[in-house]
């Protein structure tokens, strides 16, 4: 075994015994402001510096992550759910070290699932620990109970919103939400999409910083953000993510540098720690309890 893959097997050795998979919900209140575009794409660059990475397409109403692949799965979440599939059958390998979950309906079916199916189904959601150090979860628009109740049982928030004014509103009241449902303060980051430069992304940031701090006691942790890029659309009409079809567009490196700022990749040494959360099951069980609490 080569000296790098020994370190990469020793990290996992241990977030094995620290913990397990980390949850990140990705949210953004008013829709179209890139939420899949940037799960997608932060996986695959992820997944390209040796972050196993999962996606789960947890939009309930429209599917949007395979798409953005150019690809259409027969299965998906509900065949789960119903127990007619197992999980790692409908796991859709993409690239080395990244898998796209397709949600598609029936996640509120869950919670009414009974305790012995509910018990089952937990333990298959368990064999994601295989597969990933990260699930992504891209929601769909709006402030809906289902966003909040993804928002509040994973371990991270990453809040996407564009410079319109509107979305800035639908972003802070969605965050207002997920403050006022968890009962501790959430980690959350701060993702600017389709800024026209640095400045106004930063401008933007800021003020959302200070009424996040003033109004809800919350920190929002400024992750960075994405120009407006051409390739973008592009690379979406074609049904490959732009990172894969032009790694060298603006697009392209501010994604890269999003994901060094969330998992303190910040220096190009490489990975010094696999990120490590409260792991799957704990995602699952709070995901149930805040269900059936509708
Ligand atoms: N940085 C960017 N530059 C230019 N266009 C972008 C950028 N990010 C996203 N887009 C475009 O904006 C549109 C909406 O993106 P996307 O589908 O990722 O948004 P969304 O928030 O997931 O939408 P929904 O809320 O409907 O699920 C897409 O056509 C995408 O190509």
């Amino acid at each position: 075994m080569k000296k790098k893959d020994q370190a990469f097997e020793l990290r996992n050795l241990k977030r094995k015994i620290a913990g397990g998979i980390k949850t990140y919900t990705v949210a953004s209140g008013k829709g179209g402001v890139g939420k899949t575009s940037l799960s997608v794409n932060l996986a695959l660059a992820l997944g390209s510096m040796g972050i196993r990475t999962i996606v789960l397409d947890g939009d309930l109403g429209l599917a949007n992550v395979d798409v953005m692949f150019g690809m259409y799965p027969k299965y998906h979440l509900g065949h789960v759910i119903s127990g007619e599939k197992k999980l790692s059958e409908i796991l859709v390998s993409v690239q080395e070290n990244v898998y796209i979950l397709p949600g598609g309906t029936g996640l509120q079916d869950m919670a009414d699932l009974d305790m012995t199916k509910q018990v089952k189904l937990i333990e298959e959601f368990s064999s994601l620990e295989e597969y990933g150090n990260v699930l992504l979860i891209d929601t769909g628009a709006g402030i809906h109970r289902s966003i909040v109740v993804f928002a509040i049982a994973s371990d991270s928030l990453i809040l996407v919103t564009s410079p319109d004014p509107t979305a800035i509103r639908d972003c802070y009241g969605l965050l207002k939400a997920v403050s006022l449902s968890a009962a501790a303060s959430p980690e959350v980051y701060l993702i600017i999409n389709m800024a026209k430069s640095n400045k106004e992304a930063l401008e933007i940031a800021s003020r959302l910083q200070y009424t996040a701090r003033d109004f809800l006691d919350i920190n929002l942790n400024m992750a960075g953000y994405i120009l407006r890029d051409p390739h973008v659309e592009e690379a979406v009409k074609i049904g490959i993510p732009f990172i894969i079809a032009d790694p060298n567009c603006e697009a392209s490196k501010c994604v890269i540098q999003i994901a060094r700022k969330i998992f303190n990749l910040e220096n190009e040494e490489g990975i010094e720690e696999v990120p490590t959360g409260r792991g799957i099951k704990a995602f699952c069980m709070r995901l149930l309890r805040q269900l059936q609490l509708r």
